[in-house]
């Protein structure tokens, strides 16, 4: 299958065998489930309460980054002083955890829906014969319920999370690995993503990288990343993507 990068961006045309799917902020809106596991966890820290709307900027980047965004963020609005802080993050840092995952668990899935156009976007590469893995840097716990849940499960043939490997994105790691996985080689393999994160994991393996745009990207525009082409839907990929 070729892959025709949308105009507007250096026009090339590569040919793929298989996509590498991100799931936050790509395939599911999780910022629900993120908000209600953080505000469960802070209460029974006895912590004051984050904001929802300051999530979005931390999610991305593994569970340990966000955990540790989210208590400097709260310890920083409730007048710790700078110079305290990452010692009070690192003492709250394992209850918060514990605390975290055992919420988490038990709302996967319940704040959260899978974006407009995803199971029939992924679907019609399928069908086109592309290969697909999720590669996310959720935990390996958390996220084969969720697409268990979303009914995605079935479009996977490999699925790795944040912590199937040493190294997370933005690192190439995950994505070499899973093309090592699948047996195609990283130039052929696209990644669809929607953060610098996932950007720079695939110009490091050197995979073509295509973003959507609704995601979440640490507070930062989109159009900004360095990536081969921009989509609004997963469903826009039929037009991107031309049957070779
Ligand atoms: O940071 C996370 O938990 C998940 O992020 P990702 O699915 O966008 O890789
Ligand atoms: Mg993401």
């Amino acid at each position: 299958m070729q892959v025709q990068f949308p105009a507007g961006h250096t026009r090339k045309t590569v040919d793929v065998d298989a996509a590498i799917v991100d799931l936050d902020g790509t395939m599911v809106d999780t910022i629900g489930d993120f908000a209600e596991a953080i505000t469960r966890m802070l209460a029974d820290l006895q912590l004051p309460a984050l904001p929802a709307s300051a999530v979005e900027h931390m999610v991305g980047k593994g569970t340990e980054h966000l955990l540790r965004s989210v208590l400097a963020h709260v310890l920083q609005h409730a007048g710790h002083p700078q110079a305290e802080r990452d010692a009070a993050v690192q003492a709250l840092f394992p209850q918060a955890l514990a605390r975290y995952e055992h919420h988490y668990i038990a709302i996967n899935g319940q704040y959260s829906a899978v974006y407009d156009g995803v199971a029939q976007g992924l679907q019609a590469l399928k069908d086109a014969g592309l290969r697909l893995a999720c590669v996310t840097n959720k935990p390996m716990a958390f996220t084969v319920p969720l697409l268990a849940a979303k009914g995605l499960e079935g479009l996977f043939e490999q699925v790795f999370g944040g912590d199937s490997f040493p190294r997370k994105k933005p690192d190439p790691m995950p994505l070499l690995k899973t093309c090592e996985a699948l047996g195609t080689p990283p130039a052929r393999t696209l990644m669809l993503g929607d953060s610098s994160n996932d950007a720079q994991a695939a110009r490091a393996a050197g995979c073509p990288v295509v973003l959507v745009s609704y995601g979440y990207n640490h507070g930062q525009p989109i159009h900004g990343v360095d990536a081969d082409g921009f989509v609004d839907s997963l469903v826009q990929l039929q037009a991107v993507l031309a049957l070779a």
